[in-house]
């Protein structure tokens, strides 16, 4: 009898390797096996219905998959910004947002404009007190030290005095003819303080102590001198107070007492805050109207700051071209090209009428950071990471800030920590006695060592190298400041190579974890251009190491 086809099929099946059946126990196998008397057509209807079933199994397999893709991607990556006050955290900050959600930086930059206005002001408020004669200081009997926004002070080892005697010749026409700014200051100041925020949040500035009595010369309305402002009467609330005494007087003192009011000088803005909202949104931010497509903005409105400026463009002008101020801010050793929100070179410019900040000026601008401020966002384009959500922290650097710092350390998966180098020569803001270079390899002595950061990537930003390079050409010697540099020269790529390898070698030894990779970037972080080519490295390799770590990879 010819052999039945069902039969002839069956050892075949048993051969394969594919045959899921082979694997199986031999009674399950059994009666899953095709019947016996299975026709032509039924082993076809079979086989088609197997394949069929096969397909199926494999879509759900896919759709698992990438589910899990997704699940993934929605894993947050979160970046904690380190290292002390004017490190470049916030302008870091900046360019992940120009790079990677440049609408939003967009619709933000004309907020920038009222920072960038007060940054200039108080550059000129340091200018005039530099020329200034000293009795006229009211409370500044050491001018050198007071800085409005945190600046920190350069350290003077020249051997000069400190200061000359006497007012440079037409400082009091300067001073006459600059007298609007300071009470733009102050309204410049409410401006940007939140008006929703109680005092314990709201915007920070210290003016200088009213006079208890006044002053031989004390300055009359009429020559109003700008080293101090009585806060504009008819706000509700009080006078902006202040959050953070800095300078040589600075102690612990409560926000609002009178200690703090009478000392120190700072400027920052609650992180958080509604300034940014305001400015945005405020009724004159467009500069076109939709009807007629007619040029229309800010510059309409009188009370808009920008005619104060305006107006004594020509007297800021020839105050910073002046060469017997210029004379006076070099023996002071005050170099104000190289401190923070400088645009005396640009005062033209900044304060035209229809003045629109530039990627540079909201890079540039200073406000000094209180609290902690979040940006998220997804990465949408370059590489096999789109999608990944990001978090990248901003947290305040100053002394009394950074006690915030340490709730995010478990649960953050990289940290970027920026290393002013060209501060070699000044000193903490907050505590005079303090190197500033000092300060920063204390602190990243104390980050690196940190066992709850153990397991998190470090990236280290060598920050500031435009202002160091510009400070080794005007001849200012890194062993002056920094004994143990000894006699190597003092060139850029000398004294940069040098700190690499510092920083680097204090990581090798104070590391809990020795098999943690250092990445370390020479930066300079108001450069987009490379900043962005920097960025998109550290990205990917944060992203890489966090998937691994996760074993998402
Ligand atoms: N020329 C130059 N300026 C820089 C660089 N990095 C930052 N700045 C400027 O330095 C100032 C301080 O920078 P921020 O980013 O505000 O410093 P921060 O670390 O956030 O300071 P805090 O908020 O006080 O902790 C700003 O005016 C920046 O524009 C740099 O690499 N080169
Ligand atoms: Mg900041």
């Amino acid at each position: 009898m010819p052999p039945r086809p069902a039969q002839l099929a069956r050892p075949a099946r048993r051969r394969s390797i594919s045959d899921p059946l082979a694997a199986l126990p031999d009674p399950l196998a059994a009666a899953l096996l095709p019947p016996p008397n299975e026709t032509p057509v039924e082993r076809e209807r079979r086989l088609q219905a197997e394949a069929d079933a096969k397909k199926r199994s494999e879509n759900i397999d896919e759709m698992i998959r990438q589910n899990e893709r997704q699940q993934r991607r929605k894993k947050v990556v979160k970046v904690l910004l380190l290292g002390q006050s004017e490190s470049g955290k916030s302008t870091t900050l900046k360019q992940f947002q120009l790079l990677h959600t440049p609408a939003a930086f967009q619709a933000e930059r004309i907020a920038w404009r009222f920072v960038i206005y007060l940054n200039l002001v108080r550059s000129i408020r340091r200018v005039l007190e530099a020329i200034a004669p000293e009795p006229d200081f009211d409370g500044f009997e050491d001018a050198d030290d007071y800085d409005p926004v945190g600046n920190a002070p350069i350290i003077d080892i020249s051997g000069r005095p400190s200061s000359s005697a006497g007012g440079i010749p037409g400082w009091d026409a300067y001073r006459r003819r600059l007298a609007p700014l300071a009470e733009l200051e102050a309204r410049l100041i409410q401006q940007l303080s939140d008006p929703e925020d109680n005092a314990e949040h709201e915007a920070t500035h210290l003016f200088p102590p009213p006079p208890e009595r006044p002053a031989p010369n004390a300055p009359g309305p009429s020559n109003y001198s700008l080293t101090y402002v009585q806060p504009p009467s008819g706000r509700a609330r009080a006078a902006p107070t202040v959050r953070i005494p800095g300078g040589r007087h600075s102690s612990p003192a409560s926000p609002t007492s009178p200690a703090a009011l009478n000392n120190g000088s700072e400027l920052s803005v609650r992180t958080g805050s509604n300034w940014m909202k305001a400015f945005t949104l405020g009724k004159l931010q467009s500069p076109k109207s939709a009807h007629s497509g007619e040029l229309h903005g800010w510059w309409e409105d009188p009370d808009d700051p920008v005619h104060v400026l305006n107006y004594c463009a020509p007297a800021m002008v020839e105050l910073w071209r002046d060469s017997k101020v210029q004379q006076r801010l070099c023996e002071k050793r005050l170099r104000l090209e190289e401190s923070s929100g400088f645009y005396l070179d640009d005062i033209e410019r900044v304060t035209a009428k229809m003045y629109f900040p530039t990627d540079a000026d909201v890079l540039k601008a200073r406000l000094k950071t209180t609290g902690v401020v979040e940006h998220a966002f997804t990465l949408s384009k370059g590489s096999e990471f789109r999608g990944v959500d990001w978090k990248i922290y901003d947290v305040g650097g100053a002394r009394n800030q950074r006690h915030a710092w340490a709730p995010y350390f478990d649960d953050v998966n990289a940290i970027i920590f920026l290393v002013p180098i060209s501060a070699f020569d000044q000193v903490l803001a907050e505590d005079p006695r303090v190197n500033r270079l000092d300060d920063s390899i204390q602190l990243w002595q104390n980050v690196i060592s940190n066992k709850l950061l153990a397991n998190v990537n470090i990236i280290l930003f060598l920050n500031k190298c435009d202002l160091l390079k510009a400070k080794l050409d005007s001849g200012v010697r890194l062993n002056r400041y920094m004994t143990s540099y000894r006699d190597r020269p003092n060139d850029y790529a000398s004294i940069s190579k040098y700190f690499h390898n510092k920083f680097g070698a204090i990581h090798q030894t104070y590391t809990p974890n020795k098999e943690r990779d250092l990445f370390i970037h020479l930066t300079s972080v108001t450069d987009t251009r490379k900043t962005h080519t920097i960025i998109s490295n550290v990205r990917d390799f944060i992203l890489t190491g966090n998937l691994k770590s996760s074993s998402l990879m």
